[in-house]
């Protein structure tokens, strides 16, 4: 075993988890101290989330040593970590939407813990002044934006008064705005000395923010480093090893003909939270990529719902591919007509958790594969053994379940599929989220190629950066409205921040009227 180091908060000496086939963690030793902020950092399955998980109790390891304030402890389950101080946010909130925040925090604490705290909605006040959280305790999830949504997630850590806050990718959610709120959050935290540990695919945020980064290769630590001493070009490095090309400078086209377009589209959402679609027009060029910025749950769900067929409510005039009104078409006939999509959501969505990657890959391209009626299993097993390895995704082969991947690495294989199919009309949603610095130039260049073949690509992202690299074109969404479209080569990131904002919808609701 290895020597305890009295001051520091948590010391990992030596954790191994092997999965069947995959070693995810390799013999790994991180110390840290009070107050530090501590960025985990690695290309997708370098195994950052098996090892936080490691620390929450979520995840057993084969072998090694966890040691929190100097003592060997085991964290067999969530709550032993809670008890000891450990509060994690996940990358998927968990919150229920029909209760208030105080509720909701409220059912993640002990009674021992609750008598402790007294009169929680006091207390939630409290530190939301102290931290400059501004979350209200009687406020209804359901009205939260997400960056709200994430600080009742943090405050529910701060309420049990953690001594180590571990974030996975907190800032994939968050408007430019919001995510410096985040990291004056983490500073403060870090002054009074709770530790944090940040995953993170962003690295220019790893070096604005982080004290110390450890990098994870294939399961090993390989490196580690201060940020504020690196660029992230000299982070990346660490990870992925030499890029052969920057992501930088695309040349931006001009599209040709319009493939789709979406005629005066308005629909009531279907959920009780959701956002009703207001009057959207637009028209989609071969050609080109249309980017279309928004902060999360301003109606980008419930237009790709819409696009893709999965909201079946029939719009037909709406909607026109070619020539033809697609409107009243189910999902699949739209796909049959070279249509092709990439939800949001990877597992579900994306693709079906507890299936194979060749029965997943076999959903979407099943025209091709199914002849006379017969399934030709060989044929798309081959089929998706090659998009494993043209999109470097790492897995135990064709037959490897869905959920066993990686978020990254099944996110590549998902815009793969999409892009193999050679579609006319992609429609993608945050193509690249979760996935690292490589791994998102390989689906840059993908959607590029794709773009000058000539298919017409819409992008919906939250990634301002991401958009102004590809698109051609640009709108923003706000509540439900869709701003002008514009050159991108014309505008600049205040102005869609504003019309992020919603500063065109007064215009929008004259025009709609008039
Ligand atoms: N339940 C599981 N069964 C089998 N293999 C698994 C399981 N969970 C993770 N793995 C494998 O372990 C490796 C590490 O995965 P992990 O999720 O820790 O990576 P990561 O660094 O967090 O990646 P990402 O940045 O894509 O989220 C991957 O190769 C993954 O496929």
């Amino acid at each position: 075993m290895k020597k305890n180091n009295p001051i520091s908060r948590l010391e990992l000496a030596n954790i191994t988890k092997q999965y069947p086939g995959c070693l995810a963690n390799d013999n790994i030793s991180i110390t840290l101290m009070p107050g530090e902020i501590h960025a985990l950092l690695g290309e997708n399955g370098a195994g950052k989330s098996t090892l936080v998980k490691t620390i929450y109790g979520i995840v057993a390891p084969d072998k090694g040593d966890i040691i929190w304030d100097g003592k060997e402890v085991s964290i067999k389950s969530p709550s032993v970590a809670r008890d000891l101080g450990i509060g994690m946010v996940f990358q998927h909130f968990s919150l229920f939407e029909t209760m208030t925040v105080s509720q909701n925090i409220e059912l993640c604490l002990s009674k021992i813990q609750l008598n402790k705290i007294g009169d929680l909605a006091k207390r939630i006040t409290q530190l939301s002044e102290e931290y400059g959280l501004n979350v209200d305790p009687n406020r209804y999830v359901h009205s939260l934006s997400i960056g709200e949504r994430q600080r009742v997630e943090i405050m529910r850590c701060l309420v049990q008064s953690v001594k180590l806050l571990i974030l996975d990718e907190p800032t994939s959610v968050l408007t430019p705005q919001e995510v410096s709120g985040l990291f004056n959050v983490l500073r403060t935290l870090s002054k009074e000395g709770c530790s944090i540990l940040f995953i993170s695919h962003k690295l220019h945020e790893v070096t604005e923010v982080c004290h110390k980064a450890t990098i994870l290769r294939g399961g090993k630590v390989v490196d580690t480093c201060i940020p504020s001493e690196e660029t992230p070009a000299t982070i990346a490095k660490m990870m992925v090893g030499d890029l052969a090309d920057q992501d930088a400078g695309y040349s931006k086209k001009e599209g040709t003909i319009t493939v789709f377009n979406v005629t005066d589209l308005s629909l009531p959402s279907k959920q009780p939270f959701g956002t009703e679609l207001k009057n959207i027009n637009f028209d989609l060029k071969a050609g080109e990529i249309l980017g279309i910025a928004g902060v999360a749950g301003n109606g980008q769900d419930e237009l790709m719902a819409i696009i893709s067929g999965e909201d079946e409510r029939n719009v037909k005039n709406a909607f026109t591919l070619g020539k033809l009104k697609i409107g009243h078409l189910h999902a699949g006939e739209r796909r049959q007509l070279g249509m092709a999509y990439v939800p949001e959501e990877r597992l579900g969505r994306g693709a079906v958790p507890d299936m194979s990657l060749t029965e997943n890959t076999l959903l979407t391209h099943s025209t091709g594969f199914v002849k006379n009626g017969l399934v030709q299993w060989q044929s798309i097993k081959e089929y998706t053994s090659e998009l494993i390895s043209k999109y470097k995704v790492k897995c135990h082969g064709e037959f490897s379940e869905a959920q066993s991947l990686s978020g990254g690495n099944l996110q590549k294989f998902i815009m793969g599929r999409e892009i193999g199919q050679h579609p006319k009309v992609l429609i993608c949603a945050h193509p690249t989220w979760g996935v690292d610095v490589g791994a998102a130039l390989a689906i840059h260049q993908a959607l590029l190629e794709l773009r000058d073949q000539g298919a017409a690509i819409l992008l919906i992202s939250e990634d301002i950066d991401e958009l102004f690299l590809l698109a051609d074109r640009m709108a923003a969404v706000c509540d439900g409205y869709l701003s002008p479209l514009i050159k991108t080569e014309e505008t600049n990131i205040d102005q869609i921040g504003q019309w992020m904002a919603g500063t065109f919808i007064n215009t929008a609701v004259q025009e709609a009227q008039a």
